[in-house]
């Protein structure tokens, strides 16, 4: 069922922005190109797996967006954006964002108190984004229902799952300087 994306992982190559092994893959990256199968690949995986009983999608610009987008259409929930510069609308939430390999901030505009979400993100590695976001999801009241990234690597998820956050994964991978290796998948 998700051929083309484990094929594509295993074939991904890797970068290392100082110690941190960073694979470069169409779906995290929009690089080289990104084939509308293994989106769909993904789409369908979250279907499977997720709690869709949701009022909003949320995702984190820029490379949550694609899958974030298809699953919107297929689904037809609506997107929130969570963004990496500022509206300063009313009740704007910021947050900081630390990753393996850089620091932000996260802006977010658009959920309401008791709004029912799912968290959607092409990758959760430190988890650092996940958890700034989940957090701001919380602050602002969101009922938190599900969160689903296509590729976990690390132990960010782990970390999550122990303080107890929903977290799902359709691919889960190991990075190194050498390469990808594909540890399970649903
Ligand atoms: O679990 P973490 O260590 O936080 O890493 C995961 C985050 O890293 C990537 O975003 P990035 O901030 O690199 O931005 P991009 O989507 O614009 O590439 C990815 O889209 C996740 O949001
Ligand atoms: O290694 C990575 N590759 C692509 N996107 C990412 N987001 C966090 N880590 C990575």
């Amino acid at each position: 069922m998700l051929n083309k994306l484990i094929k594509s992982l295993e074939n991904a190559p890797v970068i290392m922005k100082g110690d941190y092994p960073y694979f470069i893959h169409p779906l995290t990256d929009g690089v080289p190109e990104l084939d509308p199968d293994i989106v769909r690949e993904a789409v369908s995986g979250i279907i499977r797996i997720a709690d869709l009983d949701v009022d909003k999608i949320v995702t984190v610009e820029a490379m949550g967006i694609p899958v974030a987008t298809a699953l919107s259409l297929a689904v037809s929930i609506p997107i929130v954006v969570v963004r990496k510069r500022a509206y300063n609308l009313p009740n704007e939430i910021v947050v900081d964002q630390q990753t393996g390999y850089s620091k932000g901030k996260l802006y977010i505009n658009g959920i309401e108190k008791g709004d029912r979400v799912i968290l959607v993100d092409d990758v959760i590695s430190t988890g650092g984004t996940a958890l700034a976001t989940l957090k701001a999801l919380e602050r602002a009241g969101a009922v938190i229902k599900d969160f689903v990234a296509v590729v976990e690597k690390g132990d960010g998820a782990k970390m999550l799952r122990e303080m107890g956050y929903n977290v799902k994964s359709l691919v889960k991978i190991e990075v190194s300087k050498d390469g990808v290796r594909i540890l399970d998948h649903i």
